[in-house]
């Protein structure tokens, strides 16, 4: 089954997706996410000027050799745009090697370890109250977690806050980064008041997550994690940049609210030492940017081996390529959490067809054979690439924070 064609293509419904598309000589494609929000051009150039052309003639079959090869044949390995290059070719194959099957993906990975996928959805809103009202229309829909961002009184523009009420929330809100100012005190002294208010109104049945989005110190984050303990989180995610895999620690040691990290993560050598010392609980690297399904599913084994789950990222900005593949991930993987869903429009949703559904707070997985996404190339030439760039954030005195 040889691969004779390989297209990137990049479009831009609404926001910007970089899809791989992969034909084999049979006629049967296969389609993978290679979009890095705010660096697309970069991983398009990298499979366009390097992968695709050592793609053409190679077996389709050989996922695993293909995998070992663009890893560890590029030399320079690990770092998001080469593992997102490496996870987009990962994930075409699989959808390949799954439709030659005529296999829905879970079924080719090992079967349903459950019948639904438990997901959660962002509620928002620029002050407390309105967070509330955003809490109660989840509720509504069936959602049986949340993850809760509220306006922070004092700080002009908060990560996870749609500009204006009744808008979407999208990160990569400006041609160039947007300039943000963050205080760290502020914030602190808020987050309580948030849970405190919604497990009042919510009671203690629903799941709450909060995203800390890099933003403290480990001493800090210990402090916010003893505050929340009374309104038990589900988990609180990314609450420092964790270059540093040590900085887990002393959080631990702090608190018995669950941690979550890994959005920005790409490869199991950024997570091995804190899942090995137990010092999270959900690990959130996605297909798409941690190397697709046969290296995610490493960090899944390791993880599962010392208690941690998975909880993939599901922003806007990986595409429904990407939460298709995930959601035949989560059927399968044994040491499932979470799997967060930040809803696409209608108008990504038309560019990728597919054939999951959201029901009563879950996903269902669909019986198509392969990752159950297509991309429909007519659709997507009609929206051309547009530059957009994700927000830095500065503290009150001018310092370059993280956002
Ligand atoms: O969904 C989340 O948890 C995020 O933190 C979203 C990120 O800000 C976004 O994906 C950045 O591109
Ligand atoms: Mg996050």
């Amino acid at each position: 089954m040889k691969i004779i064609d390989a297209r990137v293509i990049v479009t831009s419904p609404g926001r910007n997706f970089v899809t791989l598309k992969l034909i084999t000589e049979s006629g049967t494609y296969g389609i993978g996410d290679a979009t890095l929000n705010g660096r697309e051009m970069a991983v398009a150039a990298y499979l366009e000027e390097h992968v695709v052309p050592a793609l053409i003639g190679r077996d389709a079959s050989r996922i695993e050799d293909t995998w070992q090869y663009l890893y560890r044949g590029a030399y320079w390995r690990r770092g998001p745009v080469t593992m997102s290059a490496i996870g987009a070719v990962d994930m075409a194959l699989w959808d390949i090697k799954a439709k030659a099957a005529n296999m829905p993906l879970y079924q080719l990975l090992g079967g349903k370890s459950r019948e639904r996928v438990m997901t959660y959805a962002h509620c928002t809103g620029k002050d407390i109250d309105s967070c509330l009202e955003e809490v109660a229309r989840h509720v509504e829909l069936g959602y049986k977690a949340v993850r809760v961002q509220a306006g922070v009184p004092g700080i002009e523009t908060i990560y996870g806050v749609a500009k204006r009420e009744g808008e979407r929330y999208e990160p990569a809100d400006a041609e160039l980064p947007a300039e943000h100012v963050w205080s760290t005190e502020k914030y602190l002294n808020h987050v309580p008041q948030l849970f405190a208010a919604v497990r009042e109104r919510f009671g203690h049945e629903l799941h709450l997550l909060h995203d800390v989005h890099h933003r403290l110190t480990p001493i800090e984050a210990a402090r916010l994690g003893k505050a929340v303990e009374p309104y038990h989180l589900f988990w609180l995610e990314d609450c420092v940049p964790a270059e540093n895999q040590e900085s887990l620690r002393l959080i631990r040691e702090h608190t018995t609210t669950p941690l979550a990290i890994g959005e920005v993560f790409n490869s199991i050598h950024d997570c091995r030492e804190m899942i090995q010392n137990q010092w999270i609980d959900y690990i959130r690297t996605p297909l798409t940017h941690g190397g697709g399904i046969t290296h995610v599913r490493r960090i899944a084994d390791l993880a599962s081996l010392y208690h941690v789950r998975t909880g993939f990222h599901g922003p806007t900005d990986l595409s429904p390529v990407c939460l298709g593949a995930a959601i035949h991930f989560d059927t399968w993987v044994p040491n499932f959490g979470i799997q967060e869903h930040m809803p696409h429009d209608e108008l990504t949703d038309s560019v990728f067809p597919h054939d999951y559904r959201f029901e009563d707070g879950h996903f269902l997985v669909g019986e198509t054979p392969g990752h159950g996404v297509d991309i429909d190339e007519e659709a997507a030439a009609r929206h051309p690439f547009k530059r957009a760039s994700l927000p830095v954030n500065r503290l009150e005195d001018g310092t370059l924070w993280h956002w």
